[in-house]
């Protein structure tokens, strides 16, 4: 009986969907030879939102009109330009075409770009076993769907755009955002990664085409930190662009104006945080790849209020801070040295004064935590931008960099005077440690390298973190054949190590974010902190650094394999949860109250995680109706 009724169901509803296609094939053949009112009737659909997006004999993609998109409640899942029919058919062979141009960027493998396509549909199609290819292949996979070829796929992100995954919120949006949010599916969202675009790893403003990195950086979220995918929302908010090939560009799929600025900026990001924390107020939002001139007035902004942080401020620094540390105990020295060594940055942007900042308080900490030791600590760095070594003598030095300009008596004494070149000052500083995060590919150039073949270290760092492998400061290959094997390598990009030819490998770090990130969103959400403390920022460094043993060190290993982010992640959250715990900062998260989770010791705590993180295994499908 129940069969039978099941029957009489499922024909019915297959006689309604050919009657509906049956119309909407009149409908179209009609429009297309007659001009008459009866060739615009509408198609009757039975499904709004993704439903319709999902449905190849509906979706229309980007040319679905504003009032339509109203109509079927898909207004910001997709990007904002309408596109005419004509528009997305050269847009699909334009793209079809690039397929036949080799891949720039990249692991030096041609295929990148096809291989991404490939894992994308898959990411399209099933998102199960999706995860299971790219954690069981994350050393393999990870550099396709991350850093570096991540990068490439921004780029082309207008191109290779088939299904809409994430959502968009652009300056047309102004005022429906709040009911705009409803649009998305999930009544649970546990991470946003949002980006403006402004600033794409080290390729500039790349406007709505930089979703690209919130999607990579959430596929690394639910692969490391176990976030289950379904709570996961990669946004774009798009205030237009600055890129004037973007902004010429026909099939460009952002708005083709330039980028907000001000308050009328700021108005439309506040509406985004509103609307997002509404609808869903225990999220945690990372900010990704801003451009300088908003990652910190935002970070401000925002950090006491709301649950987020800024990955390439504080993900960055924690990051480097650990490598830094490992540099001196690669050095034999003990961690408590770390004060004395002189360090050279190259680069003041978003990620240069997030890790100056970082390494300063570590540093002051170490030394006893005072005014004095804050102001002393100052003078072991020295930091060089595109118009050479700041000073106080810099005329509008940036506010951020400026506790960081080297007073006018100190350099001259040491031979430098403001705008000195990064050969200059390493030659003449001799530093410990040159650490690279200013998007200038080649930096590190031969002149830079031989000059520090003069650093008073006995083991010199080289930290080329920029991204994507073609604006590395310099590639392993160079540093190790200039400077020898007695050095410690760490890069943005991933490298392979290197043969040095007599029986040694030059090994290759990666001294990426995404050993922090992760950890430090699932840490956040298990503890149910409701801010990210500088405390809980420093306590996922300090693990990190901790997670190296004293053998692997003293090989010149200072970061993780990317085949452990899984484990790494997990210790690196509940260090996270112990630090919110202690602060008295957790307030719990679902059964696990906070007086519960102050009964946790260690172990414990670990488990917790481990029993939170999301596995990709098919579960048990019963349909129910509604
Ligand atoms: N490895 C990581 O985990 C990580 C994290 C964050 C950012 N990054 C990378 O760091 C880079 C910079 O990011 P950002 O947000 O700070 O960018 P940014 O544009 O805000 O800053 C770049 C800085 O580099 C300086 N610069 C440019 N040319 C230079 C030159 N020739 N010599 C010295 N300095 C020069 C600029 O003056 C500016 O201060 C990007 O490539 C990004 O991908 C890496
Ligand atoms: O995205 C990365 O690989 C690291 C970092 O967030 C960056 O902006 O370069
Ligand atoms: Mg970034």
């Amino acid at each position: 009986m129940a069969n039978f009724s099941n029957q009489m169901r499922l024909s019915s509803t297959l006689l309604r969907r050919l009657h509906q296609r049956v119309a909407a094939a009149v409908n179209s053949s009609s429009s297309r030879n007659f001009t008459t009112t009866e060739g615009h009737r509408p198609t009757i659909v039975h499904k709004r939102s993704l439903d319709i997006l999902h449905d190849p004999w509906f979706n229309k993609g980007t040319a679905f009109s504003f009032t339509e998109r109203d109509r079927l409640h898909i207004r910001g899942l997709l990007p904002p330009n309408v596109m005419s029919f004509e528009q997305q058919i050269a847009r699909f062979m334009a793209d079809l075409k690039r397929l036949e141009v080799q891949a720039r960027d990249g692991p030096s493998d041609p295929y990148v770009l096809a291989k991404w396509r490939i894992l994308n549909r898959l990411h399209d199609r099933n998102e199960t076993l999706y995860y299971k290819v790219l954690m069981e292949n994350i050393e393999e996979y990870s550099p396709i769907v991350y850093t570096p070829t991540v990068g490439l796929v921004c780029q082309k992100y207008s191109g290779l755009f088939r299904r809409p995954r994430g959502m968009y919120f652009s300056a047309e949006d102004r005022g429906e955002m709040m009911s705009m949010v409803y649009n998305w599916p999930a009544d649970q969202v546990d991470m946003i990664v949002v980006t403006d675009g402004s600033r794409i790893l080290g390729l500039g403003d790349l406007g709505i085409q930089g979703i690209g990195i919130a999607i990579g950086k959430l596929d690394l979220y639910v692969a490391a930190a176990g976030i289950n995918p379904q709570r996961v929302l990669p946004v774009m908010i798009d205030v237009g662009t600055d890129n004037e090939n973007l902004l010429k560009d026909p099939l460009y799929l952002g708005l083709q104006d330039h980028r907000l600025d001000g308050e009328e900026y700021i108005e439309v990001i506040d509406e985004f945080m509103e609307a997002v924390f509404t609808r869903w107020p225990h999220v945690i939002v990372q900010f990704e790849d801003f451009q300088s001139k908003w990652a910190f007035k935002l970070l401000q902004r925002y950090r006491n209020n709301y649950r987020m942080f800024n990955d390439d401020v504080q993900g960055t620094a924690g990051v480097a801070i650990a490598g830094l540390l490992g540099a001196v105990r690669a050095q034999g020295r003990p961690m408590i040295d770390f004060p004395k060594m002189k360090i050279v940055v190259a680069g003041a942007g978003s990620a240069g004064i997030g890790v100056l900042n970082a390494a300063r308080k570590t540093m002051a900490r170490m030394l006893g935590n005072t005014e004095i030791a804050f102001e002393s600590a100052r003078s072991q760095f020295w930091v060089v931008d595109a118009k050479g070594l700041i000073t106080e003598a810099r005329e509008n030095v940036d506010p951020d960099a400026r506790p960081f300009a080297r007073k006018i008596k100190e350099i001259e004494r040491q031979g430098l005077s403001e705008g000195a070149t990064l050969a200059e000052v390493v030659r003449e500083v001799k530093p410990d440690v040159l650490l690279g995060l200013s998007a200038c590919g080649g930096l590190f150039s031969k002149e830079v390298l031989e000059a520090l073949k003069h650093s008073t270290s006995t083991r010199p760092a080289i930290f080329p973190m920029s991204n994507p492998t073609r604006n590395a400061e310099c590639t392993p290959e160079e540093a190790f054949s200039i400077l020898g094997e007695n050095i410690i390598f760490a890069s943005g990009s991933p490298f392979k190590d290197v043969d040095l030819g007599n029986g040694h490998v030059g090994h290759c770090n990666q001294a990426n974010n995404m050993f922090l990130f992760p950890g430090i969103g699932l840490g956040t959400l298990l503890s149910g902190s409701r801010i990210v403390s500088d405390g809980m920022l420093q306590a996922a460094a300090e693990c990190l650094a901790a997670y190296i043993t004293e053998e692997e060190v003293l090989k010149g290993i200072i970061y993780p394999s990317i085949s452990r982010i899984r484990d790494i992640t997990k210790e690196v959250a509940a260090a996270v949860v112990k630090e919110a715990i202690e602060e008295d900062l957790a307030e719990g998260y679902r059964e696990m109250d906070s007086r519960e989770l102050r009964k946790l010791d260690e172990a414990q705590i670990s488990e917790f995680v481990e029993n939170n993180m999301w596995s990709p295994d098919y579960p048990t499908l019963v349909y129910k109706k509604d």
